[in-house]
């Protein structure tokens, strides 16, 4: 039986990857759309890539027709926050101005099926440090965060007035890497701070720091919601389903676990769990970090049936740390994954129904 085949804008970074997988394994075809401008070939594992560009309104019809897509999941973004601060109109020209194209070239070929990477910066920070539910006032403190609000707003308003619908994906903290081994977090400028605190344990940056230990927390140091990446990855998959069931209502979710953690509670966690101590000196806030941020997930629970699996603190740091180990975070990805052998701390193989994946297929 031909599988339905699903866009997946984004599909060579780190979320769209886990994506693709993850689509496969519920027995989808991925086709994966990504300039390659912050992604890795190596990682479209799944199912082809069609190297292009999202603001390329004919690229995005023809390959939606050519594939006979019936869904598309808008991953393709720049998002590192203090990017968006020094260079606003990069991200309003890739992330809001890519989405209006990628929205032309679906409304052309009559795909009306939307999933959409947003964030919890949508809310900027926390009333009260309490946990965020859907219905927290959107305020974003960053321009990553107001530039991903407007694309919402955008998608809402066509959705209003167009055969559009749309499911935006709220996420908090996305981190750890595929459990098999297969696929992890790797980009050029990493900022994100279980990657970092690793790469600083390998001894790939040596300016490693805790931003801030003065806030009103616990121990001073800021509080995230954390949920792993495969985790999110399901989630997108049933979110699809839900779609494509023609369930109407909700149009946003938040995906965290609820749970909160401190930055020096995941660093001991990575102490731990790679059997080394990490210096982590005490530097200055980074501008814009809320003291906390934490999830409501109830809805994502309810109605699209999430359950976090991988998502306790061991887990994610355990699947990052063997991601980490077995390729080199500064090394190429694609000439070291053939080395990356099954996460060696979870070893859970998984039977994938796209066995014998297309690798760097290009249209
Ligand atoms: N990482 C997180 O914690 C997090 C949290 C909340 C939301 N998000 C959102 O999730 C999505 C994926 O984030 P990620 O961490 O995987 O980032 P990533 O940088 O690893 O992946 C982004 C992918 O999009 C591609 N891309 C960027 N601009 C493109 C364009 N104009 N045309 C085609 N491809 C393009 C890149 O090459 C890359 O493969 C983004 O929309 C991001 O805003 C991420
Ligand atoms: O070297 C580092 C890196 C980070 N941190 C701290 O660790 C916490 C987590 O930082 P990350 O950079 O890993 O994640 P953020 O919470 O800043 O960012 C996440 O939330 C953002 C919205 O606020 C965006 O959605 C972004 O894509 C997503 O990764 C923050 O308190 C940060 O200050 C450090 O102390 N040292």
């Amino acid at each position: 039986m031909t599988r339905k085949a699903i866009l997946v804008t984004g599909g060579a970074g780190y979320i769209g990857s886990h994506a693709c997988k993850a689509l496969s394994l519920a027995g989808y075809l991925p086709v994966t759309l990504d300039d390659l401008s912050t992604g890795n070939e190596a990682f479209v594992r799944w199912g082809p890539l069609v190297l292009g560009d999202i603001h390329d309104v004919e690229r995005v019809r023809a390959t939606l027709v050519e594939h006979d897509v019936a869904a598309v999941m808008h991953f393709a973004a720049s998002s590192i926050v203090g990017e968006s601060a020094t260079n606003p109109l990069l991200y309003f020209h890739n992330n809001l101005g890519g989405t209006l194209a990628l929205l032309e070239g679906m409304r052309q070929a009559g795909c009306d099926n939307l999933v959409f990477s947003s964030t919890c910066a949508v809310y900027g920070d926390a009333p009260g440090g309490r946990p965020m539910s859907e219905d927290t006032p959107r305020n974003p403190v960053n321009t990553y965060g107001r530039a991903k609000l407007m694309c919402e707003e955008v998608i809402a308003e066509v959705a209003s007035k167009q055969s559009l619908n749309p499911v935006m994906l709220r996420y908090f903290n996305a981190c750890g890497a595929d459990p098999d081994g297969e696929i992890g977090e790797f980009r050029q400028t990493e900022t994100h701070l279980i990657p970092r605190a690793m790469m600083a344990i390998q001894g790939h940056i040596d300016d490693f720091q805790v931003f801030g230990e003065d806030f009103d927390t616990p121990d001073g140091t800021a509080i995230r919601d954390y949920i792993h990446v495969s985790d999110l990855a399901r989630a997108h998959v049933q979110a699809l389903e839900r779609l494509i069931g023609g369930a109407k209502g909700r149009q946003a979710f938040n995906l965290g676990t609820g749970d909160g953690y401190s930055v020096r509670e995941v660093l001991q966690t990575i102490s731990e769990v790679s059997g080394h101590s990490l210096p982590a000196p005490a530097g200055a806030r980074r501008p814009g970090d809320p003291p906390r941020l934490v999830a409501d997930p109830h809805h994502a629970r309810q109605e699209l049936g999430f359950a976090p699996a991988h998502s306790d603190l061991q887990t994610i740091v355990s699947t990052a740390w063997s991601w980490h180990r077995h390729a080199h975070p500064r090394g190429a990805p694609a000439s070291c994954l053939s080395a990356v052998p099954a996460n060696d701390v979870l070893s859970k193989p998984t039977a994938s129904p796209a066995a014998g994946p297309v690798l760097g297929v290009r249209s």
